[in-house]
Protein backbone atom coordinates (compact mmCIF):
# COMPACT_ATOMS: atom_id res chain seq x y z
CA UNK A 1 0.00 0.00 0.00
CA UNK A 2 1.58 3.38 -1.41
CA UNK A 3 0.63 7.29 -0.18
CA UNK A 4 1.54 9.58 -2.85
CA UNK A 5 2.93 12.88 -1.64
CA UNK A 6 3.05 11.65 2.33
CA UNK A 7 3.11 14.50 4.27
CA UNK A 8 4.73 12.06 7.46
CA UNK A 9 6.57 9.34 6.45
CA UNK A 10 8.28 6.47 8.20
CA UNK A 11 11.40 4.50 7.50
CA UNK A 12 13.53 1.74 8.83
CA UNK A 13 12.16 3.34 12.01
CA UNK A 14 13.04 1.78 15.87
CA UNK A 15 12.17 2.84 19.11
CA UNK A 16 13.74 1.70 22.31
CA UNK A 17 13.01 2.30 25.94
CA UNK A 18 16.50 1.48 27.41
CA UNK A 19 17.18 -2.08 25.97
CA UNK A 20 13.41 -3.18 25.17
CA UNK A 21 12.88 -2.94 21.37
CA UNK A 22 9.62 -1.35 21.46
CA UNK A 23 8.85 -0.52 17.63
CA UNK A 24 10.34 -3.14 15.12
CA UNK A 25 10.99 -1.66 11.63
CA UNK A 26 8.29 0.72 10.78
CA UNK A 27 7.89 2.18 7.11
CA UNK A 28 4.04 3.88 6.63
CA UNK A 29 2.77 6.91 4.95
CA UNK A 30 0.82 9.59 6.12
CA UNK A 31 -0.95 11.90 3.73
CA UNK A 32 -2.06 15.50 4.80
CA UNK A 33 -5.79 15.87 5.38
CA UNK A 34 -6.41 12.40 6.39
CA UNK A 35 -7.21 10.27 9.48
CA UNK A 36 -5.24 7.34 10.20
CA UNK A 37 -5.76 4.87 13.09
CA UNK A 38 -3.33 3.05 14.77
CA UNK A 39 -4.94 -0.36 16.63
CA UNK A 40 -3.69 -3.43 18.45
CA UNK A 41 -3.84 -5.10 21.68
CA UNK A 42 -2.64 -3.38 24.75
CA UNK A 43 1.37 -3.02 24.83
CA UNK A 44 1.75 -3.43 20.85
CA UNK A 45 3.32 -0.01 20.94
CA UNK A 46 0.12 2.54 19.60
CA UNK A 47 0.98 5.01 22.00
CA UNK A 48 4.67 4.77 21.78
CA UNK A 49 4.42 5.10 17.99
CA UNK A 50 2.05 8.04 18.24
CA UNK A 51 4.26 9.99 20.71
CA UNK A 52 7.85 9.54 18.57
CA UNK A 53 5.81 11.75 16.14
CA UNK A 54 5.95 14.86 17.85
CA UNK A 55 9.38 13.77 20.14
CA UNK A 56 7.77 13.22 22.97
CA UNK A 57 10.61 10.63 24.10
CA UNK A 58 13.01 13.75 24.21
CA UNK A 59 11.79 13.90 28.00
CA UNK A 60 13.24 10.65 28.64
CA UNK A 61 17.03 10.29 28.41
CA UNK A 62 16.99 6.04 28.00
CA UNK A 63 14.57 6.49 25.01
CA UNK A 64 15.79 6.81 21.74
CA UNK A 65 14.61 6.32 17.92
CA UNK A 66 16.46 5.18 14.93
CA UNK A 67 16.00 5.58 11.23
CA UNK A 68 14.11 8.06 9.88
CA UNK A 69 10.81 10.09 10.59
CA UNK A 70 9.80 12.72 7.60
CA UNK A 71 7.63 15.57 7.84
CA UNK A 72 7.40 17.42 5.01
CA UNK A 73 10.65 15.69 3.04
CA UNK A 74 12.19 16.33 6.37
CA UNK A 75 13.79 14.37 9.02
CA UNK A 76 12.53 14.92 12.67
CA UNK A 77 14.85 12.71 14.02
CA UNK A 78 18.07 15.42 13.07
CA UNK A 79 19.51 16.81 16.25
CA UNK A 80 19.09 20.70 14.62
CA UNK A 81 15.61 20.02 15.12
CA UNK A 82 14.07 23.17 17.16
CA UNK A 83 11.53 20.72 19.41
CA UNK A 84 9.57 23.59 20.62
CA UNK A 85 8.76 24.64 16.50
CA UNK A 86 7.81 20.86 15.92
CA UNK A 87 5.26 20.68 19.17
CA UNK A 88 3.38 23.32 17.50
CA UNK A 89 3.43 22.15 14.24
CA UNK A 90 1.84 18.87 15.19
CA UNK A 91 -0.22 19.36 18.53
CA UNK A 92 -1.54 16.28 21.02
CA UNK A 93 -4.25 15.27 22.72
CA UNK A 94 -4.28 12.93 25.42
CA UNK A 95 -5.96 9.55 26.65
CA UNK A 96 -7.81 11.63 29.74
CA UNK A 97 -8.74 15.21 29.46
CA UNK A 98 -6.44 17.49 30.83
CA UNK A 99 -7.07 21.35 31.28
CA UNK A 100 -4.57 23.65 32.64
CA UNK A 101 -5.89 24.88 35.97
CA UNK A 102 -6.91 28.29 34.22
CA UNK A 103 -9.73 29.99 32.39
CA UNK A 104 -11.42 28.49 29.70
CA UNK A 105 -9.95 31.35 27.71
CA UNK A 106 -6.80 31.11 28.76
CA UNK A 107 -6.30 27.22 28.58
CA UNK A 108 -6.55 28.40 24.58
CA UNK A 109 -4.78 31.47 25.22
CA UNK A 110 -1.32 29.87 26.93
CA UNK A 111 -0.16 28.33 24.08
CA UNK A 112 -1.04 30.92 21.19
CA UNK A 113 0.92 33.59 23.65
CA UNK A 114 4.20 31.01 23.41
CA UNK A 115 4.67 31.48 19.90
CA UNK A 116 2.67 34.65 18.71
CA UNK A 117 2.31 37.83 19.75
CA UNK A 118 -1.37 38.62 19.31
CA UNK A 119 -3.13 41.69 19.80
CA UNK A 120 -6.22 41.46 22.81
CA UNK A 121 -8.94 41.72 19.95
CA UNK A 122 -6.67 38.51 17.69
CA UNK A 123 -6.39 36.52 20.57
CA UNK A 124 -10.19 36.90 21.33
CA UNK A 125 -10.65 35.92 17.73
CA UNK A 126 -8.52 33.17 18.11
CA UNK A 127 -10.14 31.55 21.52
CA UNK A 128 -13.36 31.99 19.39
CA UNK A 129 -12.28 30.10 16.38
CA UNK A 130 -10.27 27.19 18.12
CA UNK A 131 -13.82 26.91 20.13
CA UNK A 132 -15.74 27.00 17.41
CA UNK A 133 -13.79 24.51 15.64
CA UNK A 134 -13.50 21.86 18.76
CA UNK A 135 -17.68 22.28 18.91
CA UNK A 136 -17.39 23.95 21.79
CA UNK A 137 -18.64 27.63 21.50
CA UNK A 138 -21.81 27.64 22.00
CA UNK A 139 -21.38 26.15 25.75
CA UNK A 140 -18.72 27.83 26.90
CA UNK A 141 -19.30 31.21 25.29
CA UNK A 142 -20.55 33.22 28.18
CA UNK A 143 -18.45 31.89 30.96
CA UNK A 144 -14.83 31.50 29.40
CA UNK A 145 -13.78 33.16 32.50
CA UNK A 146 -14.73 30.10 34.18
CA UNK A 147 -12.27 27.71 35.48
CA UNK A 148 -11.32 24.61 32.63
CA UNK A 149 -11.62 22.24 35.04
CA UNK A 150 -15.49 22.98 35.55
CA UNK A 151 -16.75 21.49 32.64
CA UNK A 152 -17.74 18.13 32.05
CA UNK A 153 -15.31 15.13 31.05
CA UNK A 154 -16.49 15.60 27.46
CA UNK A 155 -16.39 19.13 27.37
CA UNK A 156 -12.85 19.06 28.91
CA UNK A 157 -11.59 17.09 25.98
CA UNK A 158 -13.21 19.46 23.41
CA UNK A 159 -11.69 21.78 25.36
CA UNK A 160 -7.77 20.09 24.64
CA UNK A 161 -8.36 19.54 21.14
CA UNK A 162 -9.52 23.39 21.28
CA UNK A 163 -6.08 24.30 22.62
CA UNK A 164 -4.36 21.64 20.50
CA UNK A 165 -5.72 23.28 17.43
CA UNK A 166 -5.00 27.03 18.78
CA UNK A 167 -1.42 27.15 17.68
CA UNK A 168 -2.66 26.15 14.13
CA UNK A 169 -0.60 22.84 13.80
CA UNK A 170 -0.81 20.61 10.95
CA UNK A 171 -1.04 17.48 12.44
CA UNK A 172 -3.41 16.64 15.63
CA UNK A 173 -2.26 13.16 17.02
CA UNK A 174 -4.92 11.93 19.63
CA UNK A 175 -3.96 9.27 21.78
CA UNK A 176 -7.47 7.02 22.77
CA UNK A 177 -8.78 10.80 23.49
CA UNK A 178 -12.75 9.01 24.15
CA UNK A 179 -11.65 6.28 25.99
CA UNK A 180 -12.50 8.51 29.36
CA UNK A 181 -15.77 9.64 27.60
CA UNK A 182 -19.48 8.71 27.53
CA UNK A 183 -21.27 7.49 24.55
CA UNK A 184 -22.71 10.87 23.48
CA UNK A 185 -19.34 12.69 24.02
CA UNK A 186 -17.72 10.37 22.08
CA UNK A 187 -19.69 10.41 18.93
CA UNK A 188 -19.28 14.46 19.27
CA UNK A 189 -15.19 14.00 19.16
CA UNK A 190 -16.11 11.68 16.68
CA UNK A 191 -17.73 13.77 14.42
CA UNK A 192 -15.28 16.35 15.37
CA UNK A 193 -12.66 14.25 14.09
CA UNK A 194 -14.22 13.99 10.79
CA UNK A 195 -14.71 17.79 10.38
CA UNK A 196 -10.88 18.76 11.54
CA UNK A 197 -9.75 16.74 9.07
CA UNK A 198 -10.33 19.07 6.27
CA UNK A 199 -7.42 21.20 7.99
CA UNK A 200 -5.36 19.41 9.97
CA UNK A 201 -3.82 15.72 9.51
CA UNK A 202 -5.28 13.29 11.99
CA UNK A 203 -3.54 10.51 13.56
CA UNK A 204 -5.75 8.70 16.15
CA UNK A 205 -4.89 5.46 19.07
CA UNK A 206 -8.08 3.41 19.60
CA UNK A 207 -8.81 0.18 21.48
CA UNK A 208 -11.95 0.63 19.78
CA UNK A 209 -11.93 -1.04 16.15
CA UNK A 210 -15.44 0.25 15.58
CA UNK A 211 -14.59 3.60 16.28
CA UNK A 212 -11.09 3.16 14.05
CA UNK A 213 -13.69 1.81 11.37
CA UNK A 214 -15.99 5.13 11.55
CA UNK A 215 -13.72 7.58 11.27
CA UNK A 216 -10.23 7.07 10.33
CA UNK A 217 -9.32 6.28 5.99
CA UNK A 218 -6.31 4.43 7.05
CA UNK A 219 -5.57 1.87 9.51
CA UNK A 220 -2.76 0.85 10.84
CA UNK A 221 -2.62 -2.69 12.87
CA UNK A 222 0.51 -3.29 15.24
CA UNK A 223 1.61 -6.50 17.11
CA UNK A 224 4.43 -7.21 19.79
CA UNK A 225 6.20 -3.63 18.25
CA UNK A 226 5.61 -4.50 15.05
CA UNK A 227 3.14 -2.96 12.11
CA UNK A 228 1.87 -6.04 10.54
CA UNK A 229 -0.55 -4.26 8.28
CA UNK A 230 -1.47 -1.01 7.10
CA UNK A 231 -3.85 -0.42 3.99
CA UNK A 232 -6.94 1.74 3.88
CA UNK A 233 -9.58 1.53 6.19
CA UNK A 234 -12.61 -0.17 4.59
CA UNK A 235 -10.39 -2.76 2.62
CA UNK A 236 -8.32 -3.63 5.97
CA UNK A 237 -11.66 -4.39 8.13
CA UNK A 238 -13.23 -5.83 5.15
CA UNK A 239 -10.42 -7.71 3.37
CA UNK A 240 -7.79 -7.96 5.24
CA UNK A 241 -4.31 -9.45 3.73
CA UNK A 242 -2.65 -10.98 6.78
CA UNK A 243 -4.35 -13.78 8.77
CA UNK A 244 -3.02 -11.53 11.97
CA UNK A 245 -5.44 -8.99 11.14
CA UNK A 246 -8.00 -10.75 10.33
CA UNK A 247 -8.21 -12.71 13.54
CA UNK A 248 -7.59 -9.63 15.30
CA UNK A 249 -10.50 -7.41 13.64
CA UNK A 250 -13.31 -10.84 13.74
CA UNK A 251 -12.26 -11.20 17.69
CA UNK A 252 -10.21 -14.70 17.45
CA UNK A 253 -6.72 -13.12 18.91
CA UNK A 254 -5.40 -14.36 21.97
N1 LIG B 1 8.15 4.31 29.71
C1 LIG B 1 8.32 3.04 29.33
N2 LIG B 1 9.41 2.35 29.71
C2 LIG B 1 9.61 1.07 29.33
N3 LIG B 1 8.74 0.37 28.56
C3 LIG B 1 7.63 1.01 28.16
C4 LIG B 1 7.36 2.37 28.52
N4 LIG B 1 6.17 2.73 27.97
C5 LIG B 1 5.74 1.63 27.30
N5 LIG B 1 6.61 0.62 27.41
C6 LIG B 1 6.48 -0.72 26.79
O1 LIG B 1 6.43 -0.57 25.37
C7 LIG B 1 5.45 -1.45 24.81
C8 LIG B 1 4.43 -0.63 24.05
O2 LIG B 1 3.70 0.19 24.95
P1 LIG B 1 2.57 1.20 24.44
O3 LIG B 1 2.11 1.98 25.62
O4 LIG B 1 3.06 1.92 23.26
O5 LIG B 1 1.44 0.18 23.96
P2 LIG B 1 -0.05 0.46 23.52
O6 LIG B 1 -0.29 -0.37 22.31
O7 LIG B 1 -0.31 1.91 23.41
O8 LIG B 1 -0.83 -0.17 24.75
P3 LIG B 1 -2.25 0.22 25.42
O9 LIG B 1 -3.26 -0.10 24.39
O10 LIG B 1 -2.32 -0.69 26.60
O11 LIG B 1 -2.19 1.67 25.78
C9 LIG B 1 4.87 -2.24 25.99
O12 LIG B 1 5.54 -3.47 26.05
C10 LIG B 1 5.17 -1.39 27.20
O13 LIG B 1 5.34 -2.17 28.34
Amino acid sequence: MDIANAQLEFRNFNFYYGKFHALKNINFRMARHTVTAFIGPSGCGKSTLLRTINRMYDLYPDQRAEGELLFDGRNLLASDIDVSILRAKIGMVFQKPTPFPMSIYDNIAFGVRLHEKLSVAEMDERVEWALRKAALWEEVKDKLKQSGMSLSGGQQQRLCIARGIAVKPEVLLLDEPTSALDPISTSRIEELVDELKKEFTIVIVTHNMQQAARISDYTAYMYLGEMVEFGVTDELFLKPKRKETEDYITGRFG
